[in-house]
This record gives structure tokens, C-alpha cells and sequence, in this order.
């Protein structure tokens, strides 16, 4: 089923916590809102759910307008932070809820909550009550309870925010399976993590401030941001001031050629694993700090010439790694740059 936001609006008093909001999200699609707190995420999912209304703007369902129609007419399955497990009923009762609702024979009713139950791992907790639970395992049972009607439509607001490392990247799991059991399912999922976004999502929708501000598949987003926002957000890329010439760009008064400016776009943007130290050609610099993160080391490096830029550039764990104030090279592979618009605030 599709979900579509067209020009939504949404304001609360004189907060306008969304505007003229745009999205499509096709069946069997998966499509990450992910923005800084306070950007408007949760109040997009709220307004396809029917937790909020837009002043402005459609929902639609599978081309059906639900602007007006109430939360329970929508069919689809919510997990949001807010959104409570039933405190008076047991783990199992919780998740058969919405098939007992619409009233399934019993054995379907009861096969369907053991199947849940199992997926979320949560089987040995069934007979508990939701305050005998850790947030955690609240968490999976809201998972399995959206589950269980089989939605053509899910929405997870940060449903991994409760967990801790292990079980986040067990739940992550779970929620990739799933997208290949249901493959008609359209998933919207809200995080401000970019690697929860990056590991499920087939696009993602950056926003900021109540607005969109780039939306397109997860690598391509990555690999190439089409904004200096989305470049430092999704992955923290280093964005180095550059002036273009005819045959590329330079950065420092240093020719990096075979890269074509398109005007205004001054700022050129690498991930820190993509630059280079063991090259004889380079961007000269400076070590001024390192970071050990496990896998790798990340330096911190100045660029000779520029007072106000450091260059973060991260170094495998087995490579060997320059000494603090050591002089150092950094060669910027073209096929890992990409250019973007200087920030306009
Ligand atoms: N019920 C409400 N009443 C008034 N203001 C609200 C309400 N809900 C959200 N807002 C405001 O709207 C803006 C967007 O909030 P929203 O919850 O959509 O952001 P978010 O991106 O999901 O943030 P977070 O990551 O912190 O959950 C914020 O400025 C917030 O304070």
C-alpha cells in the first residue's frame, strides 16, 4: 500500500513542526525520516497515523484520502514512543489485541501471537503484564502487537531507542527479515541514527527545521549528499572550502583535477575513510589529534594553509598510523568526492 504526505502542514499553536511536507513511500518500500531532535520526524509518522491533524496537506492510503479519517480506520500498525502497551493485559492479550478486535477465530488468534511472540523473542514473557517488563522488552512486544494484523503499512518511531547494543542489532535483524517475509509492507521509520537508517532503509528523507531537505535512495545519499546538511548528518563527511578552476578544484592552492564544480557548489565533501596517507602526492598537513574507535583510528589533521580546517581521516586498526604533529600527505580520490552548495544561513 502506498503512503503518501502531499504539501503537509503542521502546527501546533505557533510551532509549525512540519511544512508543506512532501513524501511517497511505496509498497514494499522502506523510507527513514532521520533529522536532528525537534526536526519534525515524529510529527510526520503522527500525521500518517492520525495522531495529528495537518492544517494543511493529504494523506493518502493506496490513493485514498484519510486526511479526516481517525487513527483505528487506517489499518496500519503503529510503534511510537508514546504509544503504550495496554498495562492491564498480559504480554500475549496485548499482542492479540487488535485480532481479537477484529474479531479471527480463536486458534488463529492464539497461532498468530505465538508466531509474534517468537520473532521479538519474547515467548517466555507471554503471561507477564507490561510493568513486569524492562523498556526494552515493552518495546518488542509494541513490535510484535503492530505486527500481528499484518499491516500493508508500519510505522516505527525510534523503535530500536530503548534497546541496548546487542539487542538493537539482534531487533535490526529482525526488522530486515521481516521486510523479506512481508515484502509488500511499506515501512516509514523514524530515527535520528543514521546507521539504523543506513542498515534498513531503501531511501532516506533527511529533514531539518520542519522541512525536507534531501530525499533519495540510502547509498546514493551517502556516497554522493546532494547538501552540506546531509553530508555532515549522515556520517559526519568532512566539507573543505574549494575554489574551482578550469580543469577541477583546489583546495589549499593545491590542484585537485578531474572534478567539475557546478557553480556555487564550493564545498567538497569526503568521508574520512575515503582520503589517503600512504600516497608520495597530496594535500599537505598536519596530525593534531587521534581518536582510537576500534576498527580504526581517526586522525585529526590540519591543512597547511588553511588556519580554520581540520580534515578527519580515518585509518584501518592494522595500518600504521603518523605521530601526533607529524607532516603528512592526504590524497583525495576523486571517485570519493563529491561537491555541494556552501551552507546558506
Ligand atoms: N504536541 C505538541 N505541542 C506543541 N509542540 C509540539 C508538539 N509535538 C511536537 N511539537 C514541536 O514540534 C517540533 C517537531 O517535533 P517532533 O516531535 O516532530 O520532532 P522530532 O524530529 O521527532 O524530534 P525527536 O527526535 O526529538 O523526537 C518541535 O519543535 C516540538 O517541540
Amino acid at each position: 500500500m502506498t503512503v503518501q504526505l502531499e504539501d503537509v502542514t503542521v502546527n501546533f499553536g505557533r510551532t509549525c513542526a512540519l511544512e508543506g511536507f512532501d513524501l511517497s513511500v511505496a509498497a514494499g518500500e522502506t523510507v527513514a525520516l532521520l533529522g536532528p531532535s525537534g526536526s519534525g520526524k515524529s510529527t510526520a509518522l503522527k500525521a500518517v497515523a492520525g495522531f495529528v491533524r495537518p492544517s494543511r496537506g493529504r494523506i493518502r492510503l493506496a490513493g485514498r484520502d484519510v486526511t479526516d479519517l481517525p487513527p483505528a480506520k487506517r489499518g496500519i500498525g503503529v510503534v511510537v514512543q508514546q504509544y503504550a502497551l495496554f498495562p492491564h493485559l498480559r504480554v500475549a492479550e496485548n499482542v492479540g489485541f487488535g485480532l481479537k478486535a477484529a474479531r479471527r477465530p480463536k486458534a488463529e488468534v492464539a497461532k498468530r501471537v505465538a508466531e509474534m511472540l517468537e520473532m521479538v523473542g519474547m515467548t517466555a514473557y507471554a503471561r507477564r503484564f507490561p510493568r513486569e517488563l524492562s523498556g526494552g522488552q515493552q518495546q518488542r512486544v509494541a513490535i510484535a502487537r503492530a505486527l500481528a494484523i499484518q499491516p500493508p503499512v508500519l510505522l516505527l518511531d525510534e523503535p530500536l531507542a530503548a534497546l541496548d547494543a546487542q539487542l538493537r542489532a539482534d531487533m535490526l535483524g529482525e526488522l530486515q527479515k521481516l521486510r523479506r517475509e512481508v515484502p509488500d509492507i511499506a515501512i516509514v521509520y523514524v530515527t535520528h541514527d543514521q546507521s539504523e537508517a543506513l542498515a534498513l532503509a531503501d531511501r532516506i528523507a533527511v529533514m531539518r527545521d520542519a522541512r525536507l531537505v534531501d530525499v533519495a535512495p540510502s547509498a546514493e545519499l551517502y556516497e554522493k549528499p546532494p547538501s552540506a546538511f546531509t553530508a555532515a548528518f549522515l556520517g559526519g563527511a568532512n566539507l573543505l572550502p574549494v575554489e574551482p578552476f578550469e580543469g577541477g578544484v583546489r583546495l589549499a592552492g593545491q590542484a585537485l583535477p578531474g572534478l567539475q564544480a557546478a557553480p556555487g557548489n564550493n564545498l567538497l565533501c569526503i568521508r574520512p575513510h575515503a582520503i589517503r596517507l600512504d600516497r608520495p602526492t597530496g594535500v599537505p598537513g598536519r596530525v593534531v589529534g587521534m581518536q582510537w574507535r576500534g576498527a580504526t583510528n581517526q586522525l585529526m589533521c590540519t591543512v597547511d594553509g588553511l588556519a580554520d580546517v581540520s580534515v578527519r581521516v580515518d585509518v584501518a586498526a592494522d595500518r600504521a598510523v603518523p605521530a601526533l604533529g607529524t607532516q603528512v600527505l592526504m590524497e583525495f580520490p576523486v571517485e570519493a568526492c563529491s561537491l555541494v552548495p556552501a551552507e546558506q544561513n
